[in-house]
């Protein structure tokens, strides 16, 4: 009875920690449904781009017009193992058999349209678990102003029959899993974004640069993109294709407006999101100087598909378990020649976020950061870092002939650097904010010297390479190297050993000293 007792103690404090989890989270759920709908937008090669070989090989570029591009996140045991999108060939289902054929078994796949019966016939058959798609015009698109004969429009509601009747007759799961986003979600997420580090490096080097007003246009621009890819913007039309999908149940209110409340919530987040990366010019991930002899040998991806994947890191990151700070990484790699895959040659090795060992509990661990004096309740010696989740529970071995590439929200620390070199990753993108930092647990040290990964920093081919960002690097490295270990402030406030608050164009930033 005492055992139990103190068991139900236990259990309280927990559920007590629980509710004072800082930070809002993502559902699993939601996150396999967004990485979906970003999958679908993944960028593609121009004829152009491919024949000058600055593009992985990939060719969708003509779609039938009653085709729509899918996106799918394949997910064993709560692990994204595939993320794929339909090429011209091939769609997102039919390339998710070919490229796991019987692992597929009882995997559960989030599509970012309803697939077509082709599809759906192939993965039910190979086991699936559970299918989610995202309701709105299914794969072969029922919208029949937009096709162009009446036989794709008669093919199209052939095919959402089959696929209604495949459904009905499948042991597995199909439907649309879509949970409310909690509360305060959104807000958190526009925070986030806002403070995250590629748009304040652009604040930093930007002079003038208002920051509000660019995150703002950038993100109304994204919704307004994301509401037409995503959302079928009259109602009435809506419902007549969820009936035609066998989704009935949606289309009496309230379920009908909570249903579209769901999708234009996490349309509005992943707008916000893709909004915190800078799309612009003159701001990408480069390797070194922008124009030094470096760059030139080093073959980063195209500005377009690294800013995707850093994104989609960025998604992950709002799964993270640590109470302050975020991060997402993910691996993918490039095969040498080409594949069916809408990605082109990349394809993808594992990802993460940072979190507690794997079946803690939130309140297992302690959770304070380095403010706190007691290192003993510190939560630095328990969390694992979004690199180490990614390699950790990676679904594709790393092969040393192959390029593989790191993207991450955050630069990486000292315990991270080896893993990533060890790994045998060749390329890392990411912000480098933080490095150079010590901070009381955590340091951000070998970055700068590392020689052997290629290192993409978020940075200005203007202003953050070239000969003004060398020098700008090195008076920064040389104001650091006066300052290990006194804690001076070297630009503006003192924010302890490591860290200067530098103020610029009344705005902000921390960097490290
Ligand atoms: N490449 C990285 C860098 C960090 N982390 C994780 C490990 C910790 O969960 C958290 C630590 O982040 P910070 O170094 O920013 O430390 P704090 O969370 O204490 O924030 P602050 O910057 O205010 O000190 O991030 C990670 O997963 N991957």
């Amino acid at each position: 009875v005492f055992q139990f007792h103190i068991m139900q103690s236990l259990e309280a404090v927990k559920l007590i920690s629980v509710s004072f989890q800082l930070i809002p989270r993502l559902s699993r759920v939601n996150l396999f449904t967004l990485l979906s709908l970003w999958m679908e937008i993944f960028p593609t090669a121009t004829e152009d781009e491919e024949s000058k070989g600055t593009k992985p090989l990939s060719d969708n570029s003509s779609l039938p017009p009653s085709f729509r591009q899918t996106g799918l996140a394949v997910v064993q045991n709560m692990k994204v193992t595939g993320l794929h999108c339909s090429s011209s060939e091939l769609h997102a289902g039919q390339i998710a058999v070919i490229k796991h054929g019987s692992l597929l078994k009882g995997c559960d796949l989030y599509f970012s349209r309803r697939p077509c019966s082709t599809c759906l016939k192939m993965v039910v058959n190979a086991g699936i678990n559970r299918i989610s798609y995202w309701p709105a015009d299914p794969e072969i698109s029922l919208i029949e102003s937009e096709m162009l004969t009446g036989a794709s429009s008669l093919d199209a509601k052939l095919d959402a029959n089959a696929a209604e009747r495949l459904r009905s007759n499948s042991r597995a799961h199909i439907g649309v899993l879509l949970q409310p986003l909690a509360c305060n979600m959104n807000q958190f997420v526009e925070e986030t974004s806002k403070k995250c580090e590629f748009l304040q490096k652009m604040a930093l080097l930007e002079p003038n640069f208002n920051l509000d007003e660019f995150f703002f246009e950038n993100r109304k621009k994204q919704l307004k993109d994301y509401e037409k890819i995503f959302l079928i913007s009259d109602e009435e039309t809506h419902k007549c294709i969820l009936m035609k999908m066998g989704l009935e149940n949606f289309c009496e209110n309230p379920y009908f407006s909570n249903l579209r409340q769901q999708m234009k919530d996490l349309i509005l987040l992943l707008a916000t999101v893709d909004a915190s990366v800078p799309n612009c010019r003159d701001y990408g991930f480069y390797c070194g100087d922008f124009h030094s002899e470096e760059t030139a040998h080093c073959h980063g991806l195209p500005q377009d598909i690294a800013r995707h994947c850093v994104v989609q890191a960025r998604l992950l990151a709002y799964r993270t378990e640590d109470p302050k700070t975020g991060v997402g990484a993910v691996i993918w790699a490039q095969k040498k020649s080409g594949s069916c895959d809408g990605t082109g040659n990349m394809y993808l090795i594992g990802c993460g976020y940072n979190a507690y060992p794997m079946g803690s509990e939130y309140a297992d661990f302690p959770q304070m950061d380095d403010k706190q004096k007691d290192r003993e309740i510190r939560k630095f010696r328990y969390i694992i870092h979004a690199e180490q989740n990614a390699l950790t529970f990676r679904c594709k071995e790393i092969q040393d002939d192959e390029k593989t590439m790191i993207f991450l929200t955050k630069c990486p620390c000292d315990e991270c650097i080896p893993l990533i070199k060890g790994a045998g990753i060749k390329q890392i993108y990411t912000g480098d904010m933080d490095s150079g930092k010590v901070k009381a647990d955590i340091s951000y040290l070998k970055f700068d010297s590392l020689r052997s990964v290629y290192k993409f920093r978020d940075q200005s081919k203007l202003k953050g390479g070239g000969a003004e960002g060398t020098a700008a690097r090195k008076e920064r490295r040389e104001a650091r190297n006066s300052t290990r270990g006194k804690g001076v402030d070297v630009m503006g406030e003192n924010l302890g050993v490591g860290q200067t608050r530098v103020h610029f164009c009344g705005k902000q930033a921390d960097l490290s000293t």
